[in-house]
């Protein structure tokens, strides 16, 4: 006769959902979650731990208070597309008690998680990285979806008691709203911009204050076999920027691209820091440096015993506004090479959803049309 535990490894508890997992439930990884071809694995070759590239160049970690930070800045965004925060003045204690309710809504039963399920026309809620489409294989994770006001589906979560988990991810989220619009000042400041450069920037003391967010919560569980396991594939954000808090479990890794750009490359783990918050340019800051910083491609692993959090704060431009390369990237008149076409962003999330890995290719300016211009402010 089969034991529980072996009873629970040949019949994974499928909840009501086709592709949801209790993931608590499991001992051994089902086929529907084992990856083949994951040779690079950090766990397998070698690599956990916060391994600097091939050339020993460690991903940066930039206090926002140095004098050189716009240097350092530049440096990061062109070479990496990643670097590592300190001195953002969000206090430890908000970043703590953010990651207590994260924890508190991951560790609910199963069944009550499915009550604020995604659906299919939305994007808030509980649910698969919607990338998942694009893989046969699922991934070792969970997500919930915040956009806007959490209440609605935190309301389904805890119907009595819903008020502190809202209190804390509105105040966590006014606080990346605020360190996201320093951040595209000081970058587009590395840049040579300033923050009027930009068409949505309005005067006065919070000057991007138009700008959208989505709050993406991800939960990776311990995984009984993480060397064939995924959490999150590889993907770049399709935002101007995100911002990534990560509980002290490593997990997070970007792909470093080989030296001279003829293909190839390497993972390489961004460890956690105490106190850092993650920052990764994204699909539209590429296009807005019209090619210049890279669109950094990232995935999360997992692992064996722990259970890793992260929540990325992914910032893009109001939804009227339309981003295009920098006119003053393009050559002394603006009359040089958008690399890019312009888009706003829900058009861009549109192409995204379709296309991919494809989409930033799929936005490219004919070469022909290119050599025309028409680049402009975003
Ligand atoms: C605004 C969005 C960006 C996002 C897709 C979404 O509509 C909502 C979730 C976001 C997220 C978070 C996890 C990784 C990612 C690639 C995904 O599958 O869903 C991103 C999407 C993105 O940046 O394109
Ligand atoms: O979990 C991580 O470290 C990565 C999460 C991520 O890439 C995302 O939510 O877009
Ligand atoms: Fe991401």
């Amino acid at each position: 006769m089969a034991t529980l535990s072996e009873a629970f490894t040949a019949h994974p508890v499928r909840l009501h959902h086709p592709h949801l997992l209790d993931f608590s439930s499991l001992r051994e990884l089902p086929d529907s979650h084992a990856w083949p071809e994951l040779r690079d694995h950090p766990c397998s070759a070698g690599g956990c731990g916060g391994d600097p590239d091939a050339h020993g160049d460690p991903i940066p970690v930039i206090d926002l208070h140095d004098p050189d930070v716009l240097p350092s800045l530049a440096r990061a965004c062109e070479t990496w597309g990643v670097f590592q925060i300190t001195g953002h003045g969000v206090p430890a204690g908000i970043l703590d008690r953010f990651e207590s309710q994260c924890h508190r809504l991951f560790s609910l039963p199963a069944e009550r998680k499915l009550r604020a399920l995604r659906q299919p026309d939305g994007i808030s809620g509980y649910g698969l990285a919607r990338i998942s489409s694009f893989f046969s294989k699922l991934m070792w994770s969970e997500g919930f979806t915040i956009v806007g006001s959490p209440a609605e589906h935190a309301r389904k979560l805890w119907p009595l008691d819903h008020e502190q988990f809202c209190e804390v991810v509105e105040e966590y989220n006014r606080e990346m709203k605020q360190l996201a619009g320093r951040l595209m000042t000081l970058m587009l400041a590395s840049l040579g911009f300033c923050a009027d450069d930009v068409s949505w920037h309005r005067p006065g003391g919070d000057g991007f204050r138009e700008a959208s967010s989505v709050l993406q919560l991800n939960s990776y569980p311990a995984c009984p076999d993480p060397d064939r396991a995924m959490g999150l594939a590889a993907h770049t954000d399709s935002s101007l920027l995100t911002i990534l808090y990560q509980n002290r479990t490593s997990g997070l890794q970007v792909m470093r691209p080989a030296r001279g750009g003829g293909g190839g490359g390497r993972w390489v783990t961004v460890p956690p820091v105490r106190g850092a918050l993650v920052v990764n340019v994204g699909d539209l800051f590429q296009v807005m440096s019209n090619g210049r910083w890279p669109s950094v491609v990232h995935r999360a692993v997992v692992n064996r015993t722990q259970h890793r959090l992260s929540a990325a704060y992914i910032y893009g431009p109001p939804s009227h506004a339309e981003v295009a390369p920098m006119r003053g990237l393009l050559g002394p008149g603006g009359e040089g090479t958008p690399l890019y076409r312009r888009v706003t962003w829900p058009e861009y999330l549109g192409i995204k959803a379709k296309h991919f890995d494809k989409a930033l290719a799929s936005i490219k300016v004919a070469a022909s049309a290119a050599a025309g211009g028409g680049g402009s402010q975003p």
